[in-house]
């Protein structure tokens, strides 16, 4: 199965292109890492991919869905966010309630059901992130590799089949970075896809996949040419 299939598309910021030409697929279970300079157009690659950004010209699916041509709502986008994993700096966790209720906030919010069961699958998705302990503390009360680990765990609540990451590690130390990273293989080699953008050529280095480069104005696949990271 496909889980993001892109043909021909143009990533716009307004009425400016930041990406044109835009061809890739990505099978179920694979990783990517998502490079380039600071403004070469990832983060507007991933907001296109889950629908924030409109898609005007070419072709996209994600996890089976059309993405949409306009910004204009379009109702089957929560149906969309619903299949996806998203780990990016402006979607974090809510200071004014626990880690918890922040997990049950998206429970409640894509429509789940009974008391019970939210609070088992939000034990098991704590303990999946090696957090069992914290569901009652607030956010503030943890580190910072833990608040990115609860961020992780609130990605994996409605069992995605694609996770689209921004930096995920971006203001970590390198040996939280590094049990961050081991997190997302896990995660991976569990089946989940991973689409994830970073600046960080020495964890590329350590844990080598397919690198998607912004460059230019264009993508380039190092599946399809490869190219030496610089
Ligand atoms: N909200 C916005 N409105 C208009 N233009 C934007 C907006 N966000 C980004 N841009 C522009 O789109 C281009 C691509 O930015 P984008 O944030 O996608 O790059 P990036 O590769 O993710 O950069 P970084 O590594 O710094 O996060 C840049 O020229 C930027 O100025």
């Amino acid at each position: 199965m496909t889980v993001i299939e892109l043909h021909d598309a143009y990533i716009m910021q307004d009425v400016n292109t930041v990406l044109q030409k835009v061809t890739f697929a990505l099978e179920k279970g694979e990783f990517a890492y998502l490079v380039g300079r600071t403004g070469s157009g990832k983060s507007s690659l991933l907001k296109t991919l889950y629908a924030d950004l409109p898609l005007p010209a070419g072709t996209g699916s994600v996890v089976g869905f059309a993405l949409p041509r306009e910004a204009s709502s379009n109702d089957k986008v929560p149906y969309l966010r619903r299949k996806l994993g998203i780990i990016f700096q402006d979607f974090q966790l809510l200071f004014d309630r626990s880690v918890a209720d922040n997990l049950l906030f998206v429970l409640n919010a894509t429509g789940w059901k009974g008391k019970a069961r939210k609070q088992q699958r939000i034990s098991e998705v704590l303990m999946r992130v090696g957090l069992a302990s914290v569901a009652g503390k607030m956010p503030h009360q943890l580190s910072g590799g833990e608040q990115q680990r609860v961020v992780i765990a609130r990605a994996l609540l409605n069992e995605p089949l694609l996770l689209l990451a921004d930096e995920p590690t971006g203001n970590l130390d390198p040996d939280v970075s590094d049990s961050i990273m081991k997190l997302f293989v896990e995660i991976n080699n569990a089946g989940t896809a991973v689409l994830m953008a970073t600046h960080n050529y020495q964890l590329i280095e350590q844990y080598p996949h397919r690198v998607l480069k912004c460059e230019q104005g264009q993508l380039i696949d190092s599946a399809v040419t490869p190219f030496v990271l610089s």
